[in-house]
């Protein structure tokens, strides 16, 4: 689409709004009204709402000259970032927010009366109520930038798009994309939002002003006619009539309900309410029912904790050590396996210069490989560009220790991570090897889970310079980092560690140096008390089933045939040999011991709790089913809710234990290790958030009645029966 560009606006000086610029007019009277909110980004709050009306009503609605109106951010990232996440945090009576729905309703019913065309024009983040802003208007030109992504967040805070979204989007983009992007949340990138007909245009950011005037000023004249895309004739059987949309809602209900266990009440209620449009007496009575259902999902507890996880990802963004003094611009990464190749991948696609090295040519080519599969794997789903991902690849540079060029090579990094095998010689080797070659600022990441820092630092000539950084398997998928300094660990290194984490696209948290550091550490109680389970007569399906139900992805069992028998018990006698005490106790893992004799490593043998059929699944192993049956020292009997806060409550006692001994230092840094470690159920939000949800009193009894019955290992540890007593919440 071509447009001619209009010169001579006219503008009024400074503004007397808050969230506005001053109102320009064209001199073909088109109004542009610049979206800019104090801070980083552009959010709808009720203030900011009542404003955009009060500035219609002063400078546009009785403006004859007016004849179209385009809103535009002044932001350079983003457009609008959706409703105030902090409004809906913190408005204390959530029945409130219907009202503070409605009345955006009625301000975009103000702007409509006018009769005049409004055209949204979008650059950066445009999400949640600020896509329903633009689905408000007219006309949608989104700018080609690599920042901007349309999309409808809400379902990840526990909400549904309560601005008309569940309305608004289904006649532009059809019944079944509409529902995709509100049950997913995903973001949709313009070139695609174009095609879909979410967006009626797409230019380029220099040009996204000029060509927004002109449309708008065209749209008045009538010689611009917004294009609605056409359905094929499929998509009309199915989404438009009643026969076909049963069996889409059929179908829709059925995936909400795999997808989300029960667990999550916002996807069905986004189902409802796009469903009740279609039988509203009016646009308006659909409208209410959405945002009556908005107010509903604020208030559940399911929203305070998916949201207080976004609100902890926000925060950990910040490098609490500040900016390092040197950037890094250059990693090298020691080891091509799978967590080499995965940490330079997750380097190389954020703009890092990767000097990745392994023992031979061979060894380095399949990490190479990984990187290159991957990015054509994602080049093959549209989620990256052939330049992004030629752009990727070009700032990897295979290295090989038997070619001397590595040696000088070196001389330019600023950050090492190596990923060697778990072995202290090994990793004092390596450490030793390129220490000779690295500048003195270089900064040595270890990548382990299990050997401390303050040991592999031994060996460095520079210690000050050593720091943990454990990434979790597969490092590309896996959006946890735990980055550990040793007691001689500097700021600087530090600062360095914490800024890359956050470039790769990991949220970091800052763990002490101890045995399992954070995360491993809580998984250990919670492994031995698998096992203890097998031994109180728990089936190993029903053990499975029951953790699942709680809410993890898998349970303890798959997740040990997935990481490897022999690394699950290696975790566990490792960390029975410890400094955890008792609470590692209540069995010896005998199971585990005797299937890692018997080579029964999981699903990389074909079989450890369960055989591996290929296309035909899993079953059960009859062979480890006998050796449970073996070891039944008496059958508990217990209820699926027995075997999950058995289970579950070991895990958050070592959580609450460790932020006790400062080994994570806030109940933030525990929910977000917990969730994006080991998949912790986010709708508890994490341990924390659960324990006040829960009640941290009633936990602690709890625990005390399951020591009695079963054994000291459940003794709540001090700060949970501190908290119990003072009835104080972890997160205030
Ligand atoms: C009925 C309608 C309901 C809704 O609309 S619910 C809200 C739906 N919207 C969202 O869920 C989007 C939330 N925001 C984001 O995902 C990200 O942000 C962005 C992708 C937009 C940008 O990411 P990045 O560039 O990394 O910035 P950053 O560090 O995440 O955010 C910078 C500051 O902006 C605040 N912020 C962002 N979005 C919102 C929001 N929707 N409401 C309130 N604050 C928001 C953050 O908290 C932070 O603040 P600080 O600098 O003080 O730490």
């Amino acid at each position: 689409m071509h447009h001619e560009p209009e010169s001579g606006s006219s503008t009024s000086g400074k503004s007397k709004w808050t969230y506005f610029e001053p109102v320009q007019v064209t001199e073909k009277g088109v109004a542009v009204i610049r979206i800019n909110c104090p801070g980083k980004m552009n959010t709808v709050s009720d203030t900011m709402r009542a404003e955009v009306e009060r500035l219609w009503k002063a400078d546009v609605e009785s403006n004859a000259s007016i004849k179209a109106v385009v809103f535009i951010s002044s932001k350079p990232d983003n457009f609008i970032a959706g409703a105030d996440i902090n409004m809906i945090k913190s408005t204390p009576n959530k029945a409130d927010l219907k009202r503070v729905c409605m009345e955006g309703h009625d301000t975009f019913d103000v702007i409509a009366k006018r009769g005049i065309p409004t055209v949204a024009a979008i650059n950066g983040a445009c999400l949640g109520g600020g896509l329903e802003w633009a689905l408000h208007c007219d006309y949608r030109i989104a700018t080609t930038s690599k920042k901007t992504v349309l999309g409808l967040p809400e379902v990840k805070l526990g909400l549904l798009p309560g601005w008309g979204g569940t309305q608004l989007l289904r006649p532009l983009v059809g019944l079944q994309a509409a529902l995709d992007m509100m049950l997913t949340g995903k973001n949709i990138r313009p070139d695609r939002a174009l095609k879909m007909g979410l967006v009626n245009e797409t230019v380029d950011p220099a040009s996204l002003e000029r060509v927004a005037i002109q449309a708008a000023a065209e749209l008045a004249a009538g010689t611009l006619k917004p294009v609605r895309r056409a359905k094929p004739l499929a998509q009309r059987l199915i989404e438009d009539t009643p026969a076909g949309r049963a069996v889409v809602w059929k179908k829709v209900t059925e995936t909400v309900a795999k997808n989300t266990g029960g667990h999550y009440p916002s996807p069905p209620a986004i189902v409802d309410c796009v469903r009740h449009g279609y039988g509203a007496p009016t646009k308006r009575a659909a409208l209410e029912y959405e945002a009556q259902k908005f107010s509903e999902m604020a208030a559940t507890p399911q929203s305070a904790a998916l949201i207080g996880l976004f609100d902890g990802t926000t925060a950990l963004k910040k490098n609490p050590f500040g900016a390092p003094a040197r950037r890094v611009e250059t990693v090298a990464v020691l080891g091509a396996g799978l967590m080499g190749a995965g940490i330079a991948q997750v380097s190389c696609e954020k703009g890092l210069r990767v000097l990745l090295k392994d023992r031979d040519a061979a060894s380095v080519s399949k990490g190479i490989k990984y990187i290159s599969d991957n990015q054509a794997a994602k080049l093959k789903k549209r989620r990256a560009t052939k330049f992004d991902t030629d752009l990727a690849l070009s700032r990897v540079v295979p290295l090989a220790d038997d070619d001397t060029l590595w040696q000088r090579s070196f001389a330019q990094a600023d950050l090492v991570i190596e990923a060697v095998p778990e072995n202290l010689d090994l990793k004092h080797r390596v450490i030793q090897q390129a220490e000779q070659y690295l500048p003195e600022h270089c900064v040595f990441a270890t990548n382990t889970s299990a050997l401390p820092i303050a040991d592999i630092a031994k060996a460095s000539t520079r210690p000050q310079n050593v720091i943990g950084m454990h990434y979790f398997s597969p490092v590309p998928m896996m959006p946890l980092l735990e980055v550990i300094p040793h007691a001689g660990t500097a700021k600087e290194a530090c600062a360095a560690a914490m800024q890359v984490g956050t470039r790769q696209g990991k949220t970091a948290i800052v763990v002490k140096d101890v045995p399992g550091f954070y995360v491993n550490r809580c998984l250990g109680p919670f492994l031995v008390e698998a096992c203890a389970l097998v031994e109180a007569g728990v089936g190993l399906e029903k053990l499975d089933k029951a953790i699942k139900a709680y809410g993890l992805p898998v349970g303890p069992l798959t997740s040990a045939d997935e990481v490897g028998m022999d690394v699950a018990h290696h975790v566990q006698a490792f960390l029975a040999a410890a400094d955890l005490g008792e609470r590692m106790g209540g069995s010896d893992a005998g199971i585990m011991r005797e299937m890692v004799g018997k080579g029964m490593l999981g699903r990389k043998a074909g079989k450890g709790f369960y055989v591996y059929e290929g296309k035909k699944g899993k079953r059960i192993n009859p062979e480890a089913l006998a050796m449970a049956k073996g070891i039944v020292k008496q059958d508990l009997k217990l209820s699926t809710q027995e075997i999950q806060d058995r289970a579950i409550s070991r895990f958050v006692n070592e959580a609450v234990m460790c932020l006790q001994d400062g080994i994570i230092s806030s109940p933030v840094d525990g929910d977000i290790g917990a969730v994006f470690g080991i998949g912790f159920p986010p709708f508890l939000g994490g341990p924390f958030r659960m324990l006040d949800q829960r009640g941290a009193a009633a936990y602690a009894d709890m625990m005390r009645g399951f020591a009695e019955r079963f054994g000291p290992q459940f003794e709540p540890c001090q700060l949970l029966q501190d908290m119990a007593a003072s009835g104080k919440k972890f997160h205030s």
